[in-house]
């Protein structure tokens, strides 16, 4: 038996010896030798990656200074800022405002935001002579003509890098515009600024070690959402008024109810995706999207309008023929609305679920029926669909993520995904057979863990999904539904300590990624004294999981934030999901 005595004279045994002192002392020195050559290998590459970051900080500052040095030039026009694209448009056109004058009004606005929570990666120097070019055409007839746009850096831009925030994209300069960037030019809009987003944009944060952490506009202390959280951030800061986003997830939903301002995910395969940064794209599953934000309703219209024009059909001739369908968009016949307030998987809390049911009134005050869309009863259980969200978005484990941020320093937010790829799959299958089914979130997590042991099991679980898709559109049309409404985030908007923890909570969102259908955000109230003390209070409202019990905590405080619903529709009907959002701006009393 090993007692310590034992070990004691083994190694006395061992050091009496002299050709073993010098074996040990050999070995421990090698040990010692190659710890220092890579903590010293990593210390330097850790160097080189700050001087990277720092060089391409300073080429941002310096187009910040250019830009910055041009509108100085113009008088301070904080009116022209804060009006929408579609007033604006007016008087771009008619001639009472000039497009230099707008672009230098958002220019001094955004820079204005930006100091307070730091939401763009850099100004686009080249929109002063674009703006100047528009001003000297006699053809004014764009549908964004004259408008200032925001891009989320992730959307490729001629002449830049698009890096999400990864070290392996610094300097890599892209040679084309987005198509959704074209379009935007085409229609006489002003691509302006670029905006902040969270490292591989994987995650509802927005923060990256390259341009650092971006903040609330309503709470600095609270996170704009992510992954398109620098655009939510501009737009509900007030400095822009229509912007590009992305979606694989809720990135375009969940800044937006964090931020108060609209955004449409639309279905994969309307918008083209040509010119964006091609993380996940492999991922047939689960298609990531661009679509558009906006600071108002009609500015968000105005620009889906210009993504799903035949001038952007062209750009992409690999699309379905669908333009944006003025006809459908402008009936105005009574819709059959389903609604719900719990998705099976994330309880939400007092103020999310009044905001459905203020949605729920305002519609029917505007003459449509709304009807209940349980489904999580009507299928079963809900908790398939984050299981099959989760599980195929990192059907690879997150070997993919993991190798491109090799030589990168890794946000907390994707931690989890990059180290736990290297522990074995059968370990967290053990896991989840300890930790039971009971925490859904817990049990979600733990399924993405697991992965997939071969091809054929990836295959198999697809056609379930295939089938489970199949199954929750057919309970939509039984339902005879034009549409469907219900929240977009369980909670308000999070704390930015607890943000990186929140990724099995955006359920809601997901579900819609899942499903491929259009799904758009409208802020429909703010969080009000009575919500909180309806959370507080066990007999109202009880947390169930270790997240639930953290939004919980992450909520006091929340009274005056915004809190959204979503609208969503069946695929590549936008604008009827367009039309429902209109209508819940009448019945709230905003158009
Ligand atoms: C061994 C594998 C470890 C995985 C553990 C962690 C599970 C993570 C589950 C999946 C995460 C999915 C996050 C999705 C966020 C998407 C945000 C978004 O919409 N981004 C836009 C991209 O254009």
């Amino acid at each position: 038996m090993m007692t310590p005595q034992n070990i004691a004279s083994v190694l006395e045994i061992l050091v009496s010896d002299r050709r073993t002192r010098i074996g040990l002392l050999s070995l421990a020195s090698l040990w010692l030798f190659r710890y220092a050559f890579y903590s010293w290998r990593k210390s330097a590459s850790m160097r080189r990656l700050d001087q990277k970051h720092s060089k391409r900080r300073q080429l941002a500052q310096k187009r910040k200074d250019i830009v910055r040095e041009n509108f100085s030039k113009t008088r301070s026009a904080e009116n022209i800022a804060n009006r929408s694209a579609e007033s604006l448009l007016a008087d771009l056109k008619n001639g009472k405002l000039s497009a230099l004058e707008v672009l230098h009004a958002f220019q001094r606005k955004a820079f204005e935001v930006n100091e307070k929570i730091n939401c763009i990666t850099e100004p686009l120097p080249e929109a002063e002579e674009r703006a100047k070019e528009l001003d000297q055409k006699a053809d004014k007839s764009g549908l964004l003509f004259g408008i200032p746009v925001s891009v989320k850096e992730s959307v490729n831009i001629k002449g830049y890098d698009c890096t999400a925030g990864l070290e392996a994209f610094i300097d890599e300069i892209v040679d084309e515009d987005a198509v959704t960037v074209q379009a935007v030019k085409r229609h006489g809009g002003v691509p302006f600024v670029r905006t902040n987003v969270p490292q591989s944009l994987f995650s509802y944060c927005c923060s990256n070690p390259l341009y650092r952490e971006t903040l609330n506009p309503q709470d600095v202390s609270r996170s704009p959402g992510g992954s398109s959280g620098g655009e939510g951030a501009l737009l509900g800061g007030g400095g822009s008024v229509v912007g590009l986003g992305t979606d694989i997830g809720g990135s375009l939903r969940v800044p937006a109810d964090f931020c108060g301002v609209y955004s449409l995910k639309p279905t994969a395969g309307r918008i083209s995706t040509k010119g964006l940064l091609r993380l996940s794209s492999g991922n047939l599953a689960i298609r990531g999207v661009v679509g558009p934000m906006g600071r108002d309703f009609k500015s968000l219209v105005l620009l889906s309008r210009a993504l799903m024009s035949p001038e952007m059909l062209e750009l992409d001739p690999s699309l379905p023929h669908l333009p944006f369908n003025e006809k459908e968009f402008e009936k105005t016949d009574r819709l059959r609305i389903g609604y719900f307030t719990f998705d099976g998987v994330s309880k939400c809390q007092p103020s999310n679920v009044r905001a459905v049911m203020e949605a729920k009134s305002a519609l029917e005050k505007e003459g449509h029926e709304l009807v209940p869309f349980d489904f999580p009863t009507l299928m079963g259980r809900a908790y398939p669909s984050a299981d099959y969200f989760v599980r195929l978005m990192v059907a690879d484990r997150g070997l993919r993520l993991a190798k491109i941020l090799e030589n990168d320093r890794v946000e907390p937010a994707i931690q989890t995904v990059v180290y736990a790829s290297v522990i074995p799959a059968w370990v967290f299958r053990l896991l989840k057979k300890l930790v039971g089914d009971e925490d859904r979130h817990k049990a979600v997590m733990l399924s993405a863990c697991i992965g997939f042991s071969s091809i054929d099991e990836y295959f198999g679980h697809v056609g379930d999904f295939l089938l489970w898709k199949e199954a929750f559109t057919q309970l939509w049309r039984d339902h005879k539904l034009d549409a469907v409404i219900c929240p977009v985030f369980p909670s308000p908007p999070v704390l930015k300590e607890i943000i990186h923890r929140v990724t099995s909570l955006s359920t809601y969102c997901q579900l819609y990624n899942s499903l491929n259908y259009p799904a758009g955000v409208v802020p429909v109230t703010k969080v009000t004294q009575e919500d909180l003390d309806k959370a507080a209070d066990p007999n109202v409202f009880s947390a169930d999981t270790v997240l639930e019990k953290l939004l919980l905590e992450s909520s006091r405080n929340a009274q005056g934030l915004s809190v959204g619903v979503q609208c969503a529709a069946l695929p590549f009907q936008e604008e009827k999901c367009l039309r429902v959002m209109r209508e819940l701006e009448k019945g709230l009393g905003k158009m």
